[in-house]
C-alpha cells in the first residue's frame, strides 16, 4: 500500500471512529453534527487517496468534549464508591517498570483489581501472577472494550518508545508516543478515569536550566521521545483544565532496577554496569565518565507513582511534577560499585547518539514542589542503591550457578 493510501486509511479510521463514538453516545443519527460527520466519513471512504484534505479539515474543526459525552452516557458511569479499590489498567506493562508496579498495586488493591497489558507475550511467571490482557494502544476500540468490560477506574499509561530506540525509529515513536497517547486521553476523559502518564528528565533540552532543572522552565528537547513527552504533559494538563480529566504526571529520572531490563534508553548503562560487574567483572560504558544525570531506584519510583495517584486532588498545585533521588556520573557509580567489587574494570566506548542526548538533559532535578505538595521523599541514595542492586543480582546469579 502506498504512503498516501495508508495516511488516508488512518484518517478515515480516526473519523469513522469518532462518528461511531458520537453515534454510541447520542443514540441515533438525528443530531445534525453527527449526520454531517457521517456524510464526511462516507465521502472520505469513497474518495481517492489524493483528496484527503477536506477530511483533515473536518476532523480538526470538530468541537468535541469527552467530558460532556461521559456525563451523558449512563452505561459508562462507574463510580469509585461502588468498590473499595480502584480497578487499574497498566498499558505497556511488560517493560522495565510495569511488572513491578503491578506487584505493588496488587498488594494494595488486590490481585484481580490490577490488569497488566502489552502487545508482547508475557513470560509465564507474569502470566500466572495476575490478570494479563493483550492491548495495543493504537487500537482505540480494543482499549475502550477493555476499559468498559473491566470497569477500569485508574489507567497507568506506560507504553512508550524510550529515547535511544525512539531516535532509531522516529515514525514508530511518533505513533506510539503521540497517537497512542491521544487514544489514552480520549478513553480516560470519556470514561472518567484517573490517568497517570509518566514523563521524564528527557522532556528538557539544551536550553533548559540543567543544574538544577525546576518544574517550570524552557522545554525544547531534541529527541522525538522528549518532544512526545512534553506533548503528553501539555495535552494531559489541557484535558484536565478543559474537560476535568484527573491527569497526574511525574517526570521520572533514569530508573535502576535489578529484575527487569531497560527498554532502550540513554540511562541504561546504570543498570547494565551491575549485571556486568557481577557476571564478568568488566564493564564498557557508552557515556563519558563525567556525564551527570538524575537517577532513581525502582522502588522509590513505583512508590512515588502510587503516592501521587492516591494524593487528594486538592493537595496537587500542579499536574506534572519532577521527582528526584540522586544524581551521579558513570565514574562516580563505578567507584561506588568498586567499593564492593574492587576488581571491576571499567572502559569507555562512547555512543555518540546517547552522549548527545545525555548532554542535553538535566544534571540535577529540583523536586521541591513534589516534596511540599504531597510529601515526596526518596529512600535510596547512591550507597543504598549499589548495595541493594549487588545483593539482588549477586544472590540471583549464585542461585543460577547452583541450579
Ligand atoms: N525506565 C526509565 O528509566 C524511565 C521510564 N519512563 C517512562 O515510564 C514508562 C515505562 O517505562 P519502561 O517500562 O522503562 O519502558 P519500556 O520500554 O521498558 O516498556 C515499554 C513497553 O511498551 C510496550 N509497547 C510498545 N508499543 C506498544 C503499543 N503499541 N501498545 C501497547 N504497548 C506497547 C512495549 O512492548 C514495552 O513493553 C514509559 O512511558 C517511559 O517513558 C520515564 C523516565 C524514565
Ligand atoms: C530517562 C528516560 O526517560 C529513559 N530511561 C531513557 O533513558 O530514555
Amino acid at each position: 500500500m502506498r504512503r498516501g493510501e495508508i495516511a488516508l486509511q488512518e484518517k478515515t479510521r480516526t473519523l469513522a471512529d469518532l462518528v461511531l463514538r458520537l453515534f454510541i453516545h447520542f443514540g441515533d443519527l438525528k443530531m445534525p453534527v453527527v449526520r454531517a460527520l457521517s456524510r464526511v466519513a462516507k465521502q472520505a471512504l469513497l474518495a481517492p487517496a489524493c483528496t484527503c484534505q477536506p477530511l483533515a479539515v473536518a476532523v480538526r474543526n470538530i468541537s468535541f468534549s469527552p467530558r460532556q459525552v461521559t456525563s451523558d452516557a449512563s452505561f459508562h458511569s462507574v463510580s469509585f464508591s461502588e468498590t473499595d479499590h480502584p480497578k487499574v489498567l497498566i498499558t505497556g506493562g511488560l517493560g522495565q517498570l510495569g511488572v513491578g508496579l503491578a506487584k505493588l498495586l496488587r498488594r494494595r488493591f488486590g490481585n484481580n483489581n490490577v490488569i497488566l497489558s502489552d502487545i508482547r507475550k508475557p513470560p509465564s511467571h507474569v502470566f500466572h501472577s495476575g490478570p494479563f490482557i493483550y492491548s495495543d494502544i493504537l487500537d482505540y476500540k480494543n482499549l475502550r472494550e477493555i476499559v468498559v468490560n473491566n470497569r477500569i477506574t485508574w489507567l497507568v499509561h506506560y507504553s512508550a518508545l524510550l529515547s535511544a530506540v525512539g531516535e532509531a525509529n522516529v515514525p514508530l515513536a511518533r505513533a506510539v508516543n503521540i497517537t497512542g497517547l491521544h487514544n489514552i486521553l480520549d478513553i480516560a476523559a470519556e470514561h472518567g478515569l484517573r490517568l497517570f502518564v509518566p514523563s521524564t528528565i528527557g522532556a528538557f533540552g539544551p536550553t533548559s536550566p540543567r543544574n538544577p532543572t525546576p518544574d517550570l522552565c524552557v522545554q525544547r528537547p531534541r529527541t522525538i521521545y522528549g518532544v512526545s513527552k512534553v506533548h503528553a504533559e501539555l495535552m494531559g494538563e489541557y484535558y484536565h483544565h478543559k474537560y476535568g480529566l484527573d491527569f497526574r504526571c511525574l517526570r521520572y529520572p533514569g530508573i535502576i532496577s535489578a529484575d527487569s531490563q531497560p527498554g532502550g534508553g540513554t540511562t541504561d548503562y546504570a543498570v547494565q554496569i551491575f549485571h556486568d560487574a557481577v557476571k564478568t567483572g568488566k564493564f564498557e560504558c557508552n557515556l563519558k565518565p563525567d556525564t551527570r544525570l538524575p537517577m532513581m531506584y525502582i522502588d522509590d519510583c513505583l512508590r512515588a507513582t502510587l503516592e501521587v495517584m492516591e494524593a487528594p486532588a486538592d493537595t496537587l498545585s500542579m499536574r506534572t511534577y519532577n521527582i528526584n533521588a540522586m544524581s551521579f556520573t558513570p565514574e562516580e557509580l563505578a567507584a561506588e560499585v568498586q567499593k564492593q567489587l574492587p576488581d571491576l574494570q571499567v572502559t569507555y566506548d562512547i555512543d555518540l547518539v546517547r552522549q548527545a542526548i545525555a548532554d542535553s538533559w538535566p544534571m540535577n532535578f529540583d523536586d521541591d514542589n513534589a516534596r511540599r505538595d504531597w510529601g515526596w521523599k526518596h529512600e535510596y541514595d547512591l550507597p543504598e542503591l549499589v548495595q541493594t542492586m549487588l545483593n539482588f543480582i549477586g544472590s540471583d546469579s549464585r542461585v543460577a550457578r547452583v541450579n
